[in-house]
């Protein structure tokens, strides 16, 4: 109910849905910015109360992410995530305190720090180099490679040396093998719509089997994580000479600050979330990119060109090299506009809060949504085109500052992986791009359907033909 004069538009009046149940379609980011466009942004009302809001302008966007950040920086976990008690354990899903200061202490000093990503720059050109060699031998056969997959590998093998030292997904490792298995089955099932979300009777019985099936990934995972670290510290014990020192479970095992801080329990969180948050987004929005691309002919041209002026003789692209290339940089924000690969960002309203003249009462969901702040007529010229260009010579970035573009989010849970986001994903299709020329499998435009997860995925996997680049 509005408590203040609005600046919304007036609209039907507010959808009075039944307690927390939303309208979850299979593409909640599509009916969630439909239902907002037609009665609101309240969607969800009980007693009278505001139970849950849709945030889609950036206005609105603001006055959630930055004005009342404080008293909205708590999320909704959803049921599925409560396995393995990841929602007082895992690190986007805790509320603001002492574990989650810790968490993101660690990864701000000890993982996304510009000097720390500088000092291991050399891992991921290695994983890029490797990328293009795969991609290389394709080319030669004209054989297709399938796009998603690959990006998912080379993305985790990145993670994975940044952390550990070894390559994740390495095809030949059984290790290897099993991780990629659990780690896509926890993000599928924590993307499946949960009846026990919207019925919270249900939760005892979970009819789905959602947070059974979610016991047993995470355990798999969680196990494989624990022996990784036993491993690492009978290495330490026995031939501390052979231990890589500059990763960061070394940093976890050996910091004494860190050990008083943090248990193994916590460690091994830690790292789920760092594997699961970090590998799906960067890979959808490496093969979204590619797929724009390869719809846009002529844009891929362009940035072709650009990269040929940008490196010359120079073989493979460089981390540095990323400032030079104003095209790439704007194909990647375009990318970021159309396909946030979390397209809805979940909080919860500590305290009673005003949003856009309304009261939101305590404990209400707010969904920021971004898919459909990247989308909205009122902030962009032809919302729905593929338009790089729009951001040359634009102040508009990603880095929570600008609020018609919030694919990081923003405030005090901006994403902290933004900054080794950004190096893999210039860096990744930057060298795929410069190294080749692409045309898709079939001949016909790329099928841009999305599948909705926990992010936002190419519901028919990329795959795409490459020859030998040869622009002048
Ligand atoms: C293209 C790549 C990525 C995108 C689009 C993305 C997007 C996001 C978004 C939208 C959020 C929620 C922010 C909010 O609520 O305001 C988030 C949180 C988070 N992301 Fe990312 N992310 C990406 C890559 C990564 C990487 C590489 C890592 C780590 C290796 C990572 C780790 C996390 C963590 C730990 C959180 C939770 C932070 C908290 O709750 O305090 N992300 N990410």
């Amino acid at each position: 109910k509005p408590t203040s004069t609005s600046n919304l538009p007036p609209g039907p009046k507010p959808l009075p849905l039944i307690g927390n149940l939303l309208d979850f379609g299979d593409k909640p980011h599509k009916s969630l910015a439909t239902m907002a466009k037609v009665h609101g942004p309240i969607i969800s009302l009980k007693l009278g109360r505001v139970t849950a809001v849709v945030v889609s302008s950036s206005a609105m966007a603001k006055e959630v992410l930055q004005t009342n950040d404080q008293f909205l920086c708590n999320r909704v976990v959803p049921e599925a995530l409560t396995a393995h008690s990841h929602d007082q354990l895992g690190f986007p899903w805790i509320p603001v305190s002492p574990l989650w200061r810790n968490y993101r202490k660690i990864c701000n000093n000890k993982l996304f720090a510009g000097k720390i990503l500088d000092t291991n720059e050399n891992l991921r050109r290695k994983k890029v180099e490797e990328l293009v060699e795969i991609v290389r031998k394709s080319a030669l056969k004209g054989e297709a490679v399938n796009l998603g997959r690959l990006a998912f590998a080379t993305t985790l093998n990145l993670l994975s040396n940044t952390i550990f030292s070894v390559d994740l997904a390495d095809p030949n490792s059984e290790l290897a093998r099993d991780f990629k298995k659990y780690v896509s089955a926890i993000m599928e099932e924590a993307g499946k719509p949960n009846l026990s979300d919207y019925f919270p009777v249900l939760k005892k019985l979970d009819v789905q089997g959602i947070r059974k099936r979610m016991e047993i990934h995470m355990g798999n995972v969680l196990k494989l994580l624990d022996s990784m670290i036993k491993q690492r510290i009978i290495q330490q014990e026995l031939n501390p000479d052979s231990v890589p020192n500059n990763d960061l479970l070394h940093y976890l095992l050996t910091n004494e600050e860190i050990q008083a801080e943090i248990d193994q329990n916590q460690m091994q969180q830690l790292l789920l979330v760092l594997f699961s948050a970090g590998s799906d987004t960067t890979s959808s929005t490496l093969q979204w990119a590619m797929a724009l691309l390869l719809n846009n002919p002529e844009k891929l041209k362009k940035a072709q060109v650009e990269m040929k002026q940008v490196l010359g003789k120079k073989k493979l692209m460089e981390e540095a090299d990323i400032p030079r290339l104003a095209y790439l940089q704007a194909v990647v924000k375009e990318t970021f506009r159309l396909h946030p690969a979390a397209p809805l960002l979940l909080r919860k309203a500590q305290e009673e809060v005003k949003i856009g003249g309304f009261t939101i009462c305590k404990d209400a969901r707010v969904f920021v949504n971004a898919w459909a702040i990247g989308r909205d007529p009122m902030s962009w010229e032809n919302p729905e085109c593929f338009e790089p260009e729009r951001f040359l010579g634009s102040e508009i970035d990603v880095r929570g500052r600008n609020f018609e573009l919030v694919p990081f989010g923003g405030g005090r849970r901006i994403c902290p992986g933004l900054p080794l986001a950004m190096r893999m994903l210039h860096l990744m299709l930057g060298s795929l791009i410069s190294f080749f020329n692409w045309k898709v499998e079939d001949g016909f435009k790329v099928n841009m359907e999305d599948k909705f997860g926990i992010t936002v995925d190419m519901a028919h996997p990329l795959r795409a033909i490459p020859s030998l680049n040869d622009v002048e």
